[in-house]
């Protein structure tokens, strides 16, 4: 407590009402934009001072953490979660408790889920319902982007409804899924432009849905029934075709969009060249841990429980070059952030799509090791440096959903969720050890560098060296605002018509012309 007169630098720690007061100590504060030797004191779950130890100080009875050697960074943003998602015939086993305790105990403190309508479902209803499963269950905060899963009058006025009222302001479009959730290209004009109009962001999931509706009638056909039939019904040039057309149609009504789990080359390129074509870049890519960490080879597993535990849609692609040319592109800012797409089913419901490969429930776990495995291969490897680490698990994703800085920066004023970032120690995955619900993880076995050694959520201390001690209902719903000036500033700046796309100059040829080299 500061007792003598106001001393010129020091900080006033006001005591009455404080709770979790934590103060971190000789740690390196890493942020996007800067890494620097830094203390941090917490208090009500917000972070009040970052800086040197010399101007502050901190009265007894604060629980104090030495991080020396450690590297103090905002908490993970995962923003592609599938939380107890009803999906077929099955329900994802990691429900809202069991999903958050994994995102937690891998050093991740906000996801952001998706509320999927079934056709004809009400927007609003279906969001309530969604609220109703989350609030009671989640250990971390939470965002929410809406499924727009059928299009009509009732869905333009409801998604209204759910930005200026709901807190919502992202919403998934699908060009897969033919007969549950794909929308014609017609639609999704309407639909993009109608988000424009909303000063929101769209999303979409991109695959050509008829050309894969076609192809696992032929497999299915010719007795391909097994997982492998699942890529080979739909692969790269399925997803990169639907990407490409997607990009083209947000532009041609202005609409910033953001493509979810890009898993192949070919679709990263399109990416890349979408933000090469559009000066404004208000075309923005995500890629998914599994991507970054396995491969599709699994498919041709015999065992078919092994093989179908892999099986999400856009698949894992068999070119075992993917990875780390993912990680280039996130590496390049041709992609922006890293999910994990978590939508997990055990084994039991894995074969449901025994003898057809179109019924295995798709989705795979992801979020409890997507820190770890883009600090392994990106980080480790060489590929990213810390700031860009933190850029692309978390800082880009609270940018772009419009949470920054409240989420995905230390700073005076942030909510206090950090991770103290064990750089060196080194963790094996398993299921035998992972806080996941599900009985596979498609990790399994790998030894990955970078480990959370302490997980802050808004200032509770919810792991700390392994021992996990989350708060079921503990996480909040976070509110994502409309007109994300991160999105939005770029499409209103003045720099080009918004029907001209700039040709590549000389030196983004150069980059292109890389970037079909790796092809
Ligand atoms: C339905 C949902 C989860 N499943 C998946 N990605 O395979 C999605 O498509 O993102
Ligand atoms: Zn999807
Ligand atoms: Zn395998
Ligand atoms: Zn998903």
């Amino acid at each position: 407590m500061l007792n003598s007169p106001t001393p010129v630098k020091k900080v006033p720690i006001h005591l009455q009402s404080a709770q979790n007061r934590v103060y971190i100590k000789n740690g390196q504060v890493v942020n996007h934009d800067k890494s620097f030797k830094a203390d941090v004191y917490i208090e009500d779950g917000k972070i009040k001072f970052v800086g040197s130890a010399a101007d502050i100080t901190i009265p007894g009875g604060v629980h104090t953490i030495d991080a020396s050697g450690k590297l103090i960074i905002p908490g993970g943003i995962d923003p592609h979660t599938h939380m107890q998602l009803p999906f077929g015939n099955a329900v994802a086993v990691d429900d809202f408790y069991h999903g958050t305790k994994a995102a937690v105990a891998g050093g991740t403190t906000m996801i952001i889920d998706f509320v999927l309508p079934n056709k004809n479902e009400s927007m609003i209803e279906a969001y309530d319902k969604w609220r109703s499963w989350a609030d009671p269950k989640v250990c971390c905060d939470y965002g929410l982007h809406v499924g727009i899963t059928w299009w009509s009058k009732s869905v333009a006025e409801e998604i209204g409804i759910l930005c200026k009222e709901l807190g919502i302001n992202s919403f998934k479009t699908f060009m897969a899924y033919k007969g549950l959730y794909q929308l014609n290209d017609s639609d999704l004009l309407d639909v993009f432009e109608r988000i424009r109009s909303l000063n929101a962001v769209a999303m979409v999931h991109a695959e050509n849905g008829d050309i894969i509706a076609k192809n696992a009638k032929r497999l299915l056909a010719q007795g391909v029934t097994g997982p492998e039939g699942h890529e080979l019904s739909r692969q790269e040039e399925v997803e990169a075709e639907a990407v490409h057309r997607a990009c083209i149609l947000a532009h041609q009504v202005d609409c910033p969009l953001y493509v979810v789990h890009v898993m192949s080359k070919s679709a990263g390129i399109e990416i890349a060249r979408a933000r090469q074509r559009y000066s404004k870049k208000y075309i923005f890519g995500e890629t998914l841990a599994a991507a970054l960490g396995t491969d599709g080879t699994h498919y041709r597993c015999q065992h078919f429980d092994h093989a179908a535990a892999h099986v999400l849609s856009p698949p894992l692609r068999p070119d075992k070059t993917t990875p780390e040319f993912l990680m280039k592109l996130l590496a390049n800012d041709d992609l922006q952030t890293t999910g994990s797409d978590n939508c997990t089913f055990n084994k039991k419901q894995k074969e449901l799509g025994l003898g057809d490969f179109t019924k295995i429930p798709n989705g795979v776990n992801g979020v409890e090791d997507r820190m770890s495995l883009v600090w392994e291969r990106g980080v480790h490897s060489g590929l990213l440096d810390p700031c860009r680490f933190v850029a692309i698990s978390s800082t880009n994703a609270a940018k772009i959903f419009n949470i920054y800085p409240q989420k995905g920066r230390i700073s005076v004023g942030s909510d206090a969720d950090i991770v103290i970032w064990d750089p060196q120690a080194t963790r094996t995955i398993s299921k035998d050890t992972h806080h996941h619900a599900c009985d596979f993880n498609i990790f399994e076995g790998m030894t990955v560098h970078g480990v959370p050694e302490y997980v802050l959520v808004r200032g509770r201390i919810c792991a700390e060296n392994g021992s996990i001690r989350v708060a079921e209902g503990f996480g909040r719903f976070i509110p994502t605002p409309l007109r994300p000036p991160f999105v939005y500033d770029r499409i209103e700046s003045k720099e080009e018509p918004r029907d001209q796309p700039v040709e590549p100059n000389n030196n983004a040829t150069k980059k292109l012309a890389e970037l079909d080299s790796y092809i």
